[in-house]
C-alpha cells in the first residue's frame, strides 16, 4: 500500500511517500502563507508534481495526516470524513499553530482526490491513558465541563513510537522510563509499561519544557499583569508561542545556532541552554518519581538525537538520580537507538530516533485495510 503521510505545520508542510518501510518520496515545503507559496493548497500542488515525479505512474492508496489535537473524542487513528473533518476544526483553537494547517491539509486532499481514504492520527491519543489525578487542573470543575480544560498532552505519535523501540532496546517486554521529545516543540512523557501516565503538554502544546519559540510553563498571573499594561490577547499569544523559549531567550530558535553561540562564549546563549536544560532536568526527576523508578531516560527528536552538548547539559544535573553519560558514546554521530551512560549510571540513558512518519503510515495502512 502506497501512503503519503502529511505533518502540516504552521509554517510548512512535510510529507513522506512510503510503502512499508521504504520512503518512496519525502520534502518539506517551507515559508507557507509567503509569495511563492501563498497557502496550503499550492503547497500540496507542488507535493504532487513531487510525488507524481517520483511514483512513475503508481498512485498513492491512501493519506495519512497528523493532527494535534484530537480533544477527548479520538483516541485511536480514524478514518476521515467530513463530520470528522469539523470536529477538528472545532479543537482548532485548542491548537493554534497546528490543527488549522492539518484541517486545510484534509481539505485540500478532499479536494484534488475527493475518493482518496484519508486517516487522522492523533497526537493527543497516546495520551489518553493518563490518570485523572495528572489530566486535572486545580481549577473549578465547571472549567472541565464547559470548555474541556484539562491536560491534553501531545507528541504521543512520537512518545509511542520511541516507547516502544526503547523496549526493543532494552530487551524487555514494554517500557518503564522518562521520554523527552526535543524538537522545536518539546515534551516528556512519563511512560509506565508501555502506558502515558503523565507529559508536561497540557490543554495546548504550550506548557511544560523551554521550546524553540513557546515559553512552557510560566506563573499565569505574567499574563494577567501584561493585559493590564496593555497587551491584546492576540499580543500574548505571539509573545508565549513565537517570541519565546529559546528564540526569547537567546535570540534565535534554532538550538544548533544556540550552541555556537554558547560556545563562541555568548552569556544569553549559554543561558538559554541553562533554564531550557535546567527545567528539563527537574521534570526528569518528578517523571523518575511518577513512574516508580524508571527503566531508563530516553531522548529523541531534533535536539534529543542532534545535541550531545545539551543532553550532557542535562544529564550532568541528574547525579542525584545516579546518571552518569559516556561523553564518547554521547558524542558519537549515529542514526542508531543507543545507549550512551556508563555502566555504573544508576540506569541507563538511552538515544533513540522518534519517526513520527513511519508510525502515521503504518497506522493508516492498519485503518484502511481495516485491521
Ligand atoms: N545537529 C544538531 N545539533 C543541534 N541541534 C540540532 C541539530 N539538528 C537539529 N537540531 C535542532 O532540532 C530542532 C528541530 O527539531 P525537529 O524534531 O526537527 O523539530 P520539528 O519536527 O518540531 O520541526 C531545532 O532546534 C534544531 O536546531
Ligand atoms: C505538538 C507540537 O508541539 O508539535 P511540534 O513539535 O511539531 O511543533
Ligand atoms: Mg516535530
Amino acid at each position: 500500500m502506497i501512503i503519503l503521510v502529511i505533518n502540516s505545520g504552521s509554517s510548512s508542510l512535510k510529507y513522506q511517500v512510503r510503502e512499508g518501510d521504504d520512503v518512496l518520496a519525502e520534502g518539506l515545503v517551507e515559508r507557507i502563507g509567503e509569495a511563492e507559496v501563498p497557502d496550503h493548497a499550492a503547497a500540496l500542488d507542488r507535493v504532487d508534481g513531487e510525488v507524481a515525479a517520483a511514483l512513475d505512474g503508481r498512485g498513492i492508496d491512501a493519506v495519512g495526516h497528523r493532527v494535534v489535537h484530537g480533544g477527548e473524542r479520538f483516541s485511536e487513528p480514524v478514518l476521515i470524513d467530513n463530520e470528522i473533518t469539523r470536529a477538528i476544526e472545532r479543537l482548532n483553537p485548542l491548537a493554534p499553530l497546528h490543527n488549522p494547517a492539518a484541517v486545510t491539509g484534509i481539505r485540500a486532499i478532499t479536494e484534488k482526490w475527493p475518493n482518496m481514504p484519508q486517516v487522522a492520527v492523533f497526537d493527543t491519543a497516546f495520551h489518553r491513558t493518563l490518570p485523572e489525578h495528572a489530566w486535572r487542573y486545580a481549577v473549578p470543575d465547571e472549567l472541565y465541563r464547559k470548555f474541556g480544560i484539562r491536560r491534553y498532552g501531545f507528541h504521543g505519535t512520537s512518545h509511542a513510537y520511541v516507547a516502544r523501540g526503547a523496549a526493543e532496546l532494552l530487551g524487555a517486554d514494554s517500557f518503564t522510563g522518562v521520554i523527552a521529545h526535543l524538537g522545536n516543540g518539546a515534551s516528556i512523557t512519563a511512560v509506565r509499561d508501555g502506558e502515558s501516565i503523565d507529559t508536561s503538554m497540557g490543554f495546548t502544546p504550550l506548557e511544560g519544557l523551554v521550546m524553540g519559540t513557546r515559553s512552557g510553563d510560566i506563573d499565569p498571573s505574567i499574563l494577567l499583569f501584561l493585559l493590564r499594561e496593555g497587551y491584546s490577547e492576540k499580543d500574548l499569544d505571539t509573545l508565549l508561542n513565537r517570541n519565546s523559549g529559546l528564540k526569547g531567550l537567546a535570540g534565535t530558535n534554532d538550538m544548533r545556532s544556540v550552541a555556537e553561540a554558547a560556545d563562541a562564549g555568548e552569556h544569553r546563549a549559554k543561558l538559554a541552554i541553562e533554564v531550557a536544560s535546567y527545567r528539563l532536568a527537574k521534570y526528569v526527576g518528578g517523571y523518575h518519581v511518577a513512574v516508580g523508578g524508571a527503566q531508563a531516560l530516553v531522548f529523541t527528536a531534533g535536539i534529543g538525537e542532534n545535541a550531545p552538548n545539551f543532553r550532557t547539559a542535562v544529564v550532568s544535573k541528574l547525579g542525584a538520580l545516579g546518571l552518569e553519560l559516556d561523553e564518547e558514546k554521547n558524542g558519537e554521530r549515529s542514526k542508531q537507538a543507543r545507549v550512551i551512560s556508563t555502566p555504573a549510571s544508576a540506569f541507563p540513558v538511552l538515544v533513540v530516533p522518534t519517526n513520527e512518519e513511519a508510525a502515521i503510515a503504518e497506522a493508516t495502512a492498519a485503518v484502511v485495510s481495516g485491521s
